[in-house]
């Protein structure tokens, strides 16, 4: 196919540029300790100076894959699918979910919500980031709020983000994981302090695995 037929189909959410796609536990936030299949796409620009998977950020070093060949396989590992990146809501998630839903799984996002929420989801994790914030209506749909905690004026952007968020949104807190061992005596103290909020760890990195 044509270079142009490709960028359209990619712009209409019918291609994504794919970054990997594995069969794990879901290491973090309320589903932890769930099999799931991760789809991660590729492209993100928000830019976070700790973000652990960097090599996802340039969408065009990811191969634009037709999403019914996702689907088709993704449903055969498992019926909890979560899609992650890069930024997932960098394009338009509607075919994507459209057609897992139509294979009767669970469809799990994770995202920045710094782009408007597209698709069709069972559960969102909304975890913000300050350099470019969540826009409309995700703030009122998120299931669970995921602040990652870097230093100590994260918790004041974590009560920030808890105020956007809907009543029965669960909150965490999540130690960035190259200060994970200074950071986390700071959310402990937190979170007894303030029992509304969670600690959420990474626990795939402990486990070792994906
Ligand atoms: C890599 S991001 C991809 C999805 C989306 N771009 C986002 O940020 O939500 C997946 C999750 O990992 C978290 N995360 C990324 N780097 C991290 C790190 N170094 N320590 C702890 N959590 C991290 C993000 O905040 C997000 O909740
Ligand atoms: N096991 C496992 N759990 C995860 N939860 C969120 C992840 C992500 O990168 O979005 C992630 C991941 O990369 N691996
Ligand atoms: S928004 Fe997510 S993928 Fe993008 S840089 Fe931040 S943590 Fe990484
Ligand atoms: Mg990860």
């Amino acid at each position: 196919m044509i270079k142009d037929d490709v960028l359209e189909l990619v712009n209409k959410g019918l291609m994504l540029p794919l970054m990997e796609e594995f069969y794990t536990i879901q290491g973090e936030g309320f589903h932890k300790g769930t099999a799931a299949y991760f789809i991660r796409v590729g492209g993100c620009d928000v830019g976070c100076h700790w973000c652990d998977v960097k090599e996802s950020w340039n969408a065009e070093t990811h191969p634009p894959t037709a999403i019914e060949s996702i689907v088709e396989k993704a449903v055969t590992y498992s019926d909890t699918i979560v899609v992650t990146g890069g930024e997932p809501l960098t394009w338009d998630m509607g075919p994507l979910t459209k057609a897992l839903k139509a294979k009767n799984v669970q469809t799990h996002i994770e995202t920045s919500g710094a782009y408007p929420l597209s698709g069709e989801w069972d559960w969102i994790c909304l975890s913000p980031k300050k350099n470019k914030l969540p826009t409309g209506v995700i703030y009122d749909k998120a299931h669970e709020l995921k602040v990652i905690v870097y230093n100590k004026h994260d918790f004041i952007f974590a009560e920030e983000q808890a105020a956007k968020v809907n009543k029965d949104c669960i909150l965490y807190l999540q130690p960035e994981w190259s200060v994970r061992d200074k950071v986390m005596p700071m959310i402990v103290d937190f979170v007894m302090k303030n029992p509304k909020w969670k600690v959420s760890l990474q626990t795939h990195k402990y486990l070792n695995i994906p």
